[in-house]
């Protein structure tokens, strides 16, 4: 992605998309344990800016949705500072002006599609017209389905349109796109796409990493309770395949692949090359300057084959961040 190049070399790991803009949410130090004891926020900070879309990406148990409960108000934190809209997340005033979609999420079967809606304008000032709702989730002709005849992927519209309902302000999305077919998951994304071009700020938890790559214009890695990495898509797969904080953020790496004689011990003097390893019997170069690189290798070693460049994948960046953490 071009953001990489032109995103200026920072040293900090915790690199934002949006600077500029005021922030939505904040936890400051957050500190969760439950009454069994589990640690589930370890020191958590982290913020929400206006007009972005953020993931939020760790494995399970990571903290995910602790962190999105405390946002939404629904429990407190054993010690540190949650701050939505500047405000007590706990606040109705602040709750009205957030949105919802969980994953465990569910309705009342007996009450038809625009029943549902209907009900939850209702609990809003300022809600969002029927219509832009059924548009916004693309069920236009399903208004008259009982919510319990509809199929899995349906639900979840529904349950995307309900979320919509107050015409939020910031929105949590947890797994939205579950179970939804790929036009259906497309349509949803340009959805959020342009919630956020609307000014709004969306904070969406998936384990489709091809998902947070699409949308997020910055990504939050989580793991055990605690941040180890921020930054646009582009830096955190940058981040992974350099190994975290190999590389600043703002370097594009690439991946080189082939057989080759030369050996690590000279590949990692080229200049640019930050790191080698093999793999049945490929050699596997990160380099700053692929092309660079390239060149040198090609000149030096006439019979270097079976050659694969790649752009890092968030896959495996998310493995090299949360592996060892
Ligand atoms: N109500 C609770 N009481 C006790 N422990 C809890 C509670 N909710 C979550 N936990 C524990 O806190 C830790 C973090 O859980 P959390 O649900 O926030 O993780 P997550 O990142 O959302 O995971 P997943 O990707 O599996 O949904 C886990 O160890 C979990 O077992």
């Amino acid at each position: 992605m071009n953001q990489v190049m032109e995103t200026p070399t920072q040293a900090v790991p915790h690199s934002a998309a949006r600077p500029s803009a005021p922030a939505v949410a904040t936890l400051t130090n957050i500190t969760k344990r439950y009454a069994n004891g589990v640690v589930a926020l370890d020191g958590l900070s982290l913020e929400l800016r206006r007009g972005e879309i953020v993931a939020l990406l760790g494995p399970n148990g990571a903290g995910k949705s602790t962190a999105v409960r405390l946002m939404m108000g629904l429990s407190a934190p054993t010690s540190g500072d949650v701050r939505i809209f500047g405000a007590d997340p706990q606040l109705t005033s602040t709750r009205l002006r957030t949105g919802v979609m969980l994953q465990v999420g569910r309705a009342p079967e007996m009450l038809k599609v625009r029943e549902h809606i209907a009900m939850f304008r209702s609990y809003y000032p300022a809600p969002a017209s029927a219509a832009s709702l059924v548009k916004a989730a693309g069920l236009e002709g399903l208004e008259d389905r009982l919510f319990g005849q509809l199929s899995g992927g349906q639900k979840q519209r529904v349950l995307f349109a309900l979320a919509l309902a107050g015409n939020p302000d910031l929105v949590f999305l947890d797994e939205p796109t579950v179970g939804l077919d790929i036009e259906a998951r497309r349509a949803m994304w340009a959805q959020i796409r342009s919630l956020r071009d609307a000014g709004k700020t969306v904070l969406l938890t998936t384990h489709y990493l091809e998902e947070a790559d699409a949308l997020a214009d910055r990504i939050i890695v989580i793991s055990k309770g605690r941040v180890v990495r921020e930054g646009t898509p582009a830096e955190i797969k940058n981040a992974g395949a350099a190994g975290a904080g190999a590389v600043s953020s703002g370097v594009a790496v690439k991946i080189i692949r082939c057989v080759t004689t030369l050996s690590a011990e000279h590949l990692l003097k080229m200049p640019g090359v930050n790191s080698t390893m093999t793999d049945e019997g490929r050699t596997i170069i990160i380099s700053s300057t692929p092309e660079s690189t390239l060149r040198e290798m090609l000149a030096l070693d006439q019979s270097l084959h079976s050659l694969e460049v790649q752009s890092p994948a968030l896959e495996d960046a998310f493995l090299a961040l949360t592996r060892n953490d």
